[in-house]
């Protein structure tokens, strides 16, 4: 059984985790730091950050932290952060695009994407590409997207991204969980394709106790809590970003997730993906789509 204690010493690797300060994120930042890591916890405001780190050094530690202020909602945000870190770091061992946001109220980023895909795609992929070249330069080196089961029902809409026609708040986020696994799939090709010793690989956390189901209903949320059997602690929502991030034996292009018969064993399996999230051709489209809007190529 795999668990945070299967976690090798992390002295001497720095690590990026987005959305740090809550949930899903916080647990894997928290493991991350008591296993020797210097982790980066990205948040969207400083005080979040500041009581994050706070609570974090209550616990005992191996590693060090440092916040860094970042909104995926929010290109200039992205390149602000990318920039500054690079102008000040020698490494990025591991980045863990973990932030994420679930069914709000119609919304959208400063660059007019619908909230979700906006902010768990494509405020990840910029990131993704602007870090690369420091992430490539980084021996064994790893990004990992936090995704969802929810890409079951995705699809990529190309022709509503913005939401100009309607809002389906579910649909929305299971497109964007589906084009996490694209990134994480494509940026895996693309990577074999150029030699680097890097692996991309993607993580979805299974059904957790956080605060990502802020914008459901009550009625909607017990009806969900029931269909999956229950909920997980966060720490357990963490364990597949962390097999991902950190455990040798761990492969590059490969979702991993809980067990899949929906029981915990403490044990990330790799999932089986269903056909159409193994889709090159719509993964590609994606990729070339995601290029333009952001101005960020790589990895090449
Ligand atoms: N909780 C679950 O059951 C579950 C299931 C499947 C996938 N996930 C995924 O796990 C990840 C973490 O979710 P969680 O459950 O911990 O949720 P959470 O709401 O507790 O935490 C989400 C984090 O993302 C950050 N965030 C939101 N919008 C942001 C923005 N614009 N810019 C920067 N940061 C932003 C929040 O501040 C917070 O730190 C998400 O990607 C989510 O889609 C969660």
């Amino acid at each position: 059984m795999w668990t945070k204690n299967n976690i090798p010493d992390q002295s001497g690797k720095t690590i990026i985790v987005t959305g740090a300060n809550a949930g899903i994120g916080y647990e894997t930042a928290l493991a991350l730091y008591e296993a020797g890591a210097h982790v980066i916890l990205t948040c969207r405001d400083q005080h979040k950050a500041d009581e994050t780190l706070n609570k974090i050094t209550e616990h005992t530690g191996k590693g060090s932290l440092e916040t860094g202020i970042l909104d995926l909602s929010s290109l200039a945000s992205v390149k602000q952060f990318a920039e500054g870190f690079l102008q000040t770091h020698q490494q990025l061992d591991v980045l863990i695009s973990n932030a994420g946001v679930m069914i709000p109220p119609a919304s959208k980023t400063t660059e007019g994407w619908e909230l979700q895909f906006g902010v768990n795609f494509i405020g990840h992929f910029a990131l993704t590409g602007l870090l690369y070249p420091l992430i490539k330069s980084t021996p064994n080196s790893r990004i990992v997207t936090v995704s969802s089961m929810a890409y079951v029902r995705g699809a990529i809409n190309f022709d509503n991204l913005k939401s100009e026609k309607d809002y389906d708040a579910m649909r929305e986020y299971g497109q964007s969980k589906l084009a996490d696994i694209y990134l994480s799939l494509e940026l895996q090709r693309r990577i074999e394709a150029t030699g680097d010793n890097v692996l991309s690989i993607a993580a979805q956390p299974g059904a957790n106790k956080t605060e990502l189901s802020r914008h459901m209903d009550t009625d909607a949320f017990a009806a969900a809590v029931e269909r999956v059997g229950g909920l997980m602690d966060p720490w357990q929502g963490a364990l597949p970003s962390l097999y991902a991030a950190v455990e040798p034996e761990a492969k590059g292009g490969v979702l991993y997730g809980p067990d899949q018969d929906g029981g915990y064993r403490g044990y990330p399996a790799e999932a089986v993906l269903l056909p159409h999230a193994l889709d090159e051709a719509v993964a590609k489209k994606l990729w070339d789509f995601a290029e333009e809007v952001t101005g960020v190529s790589f990895p090449a």
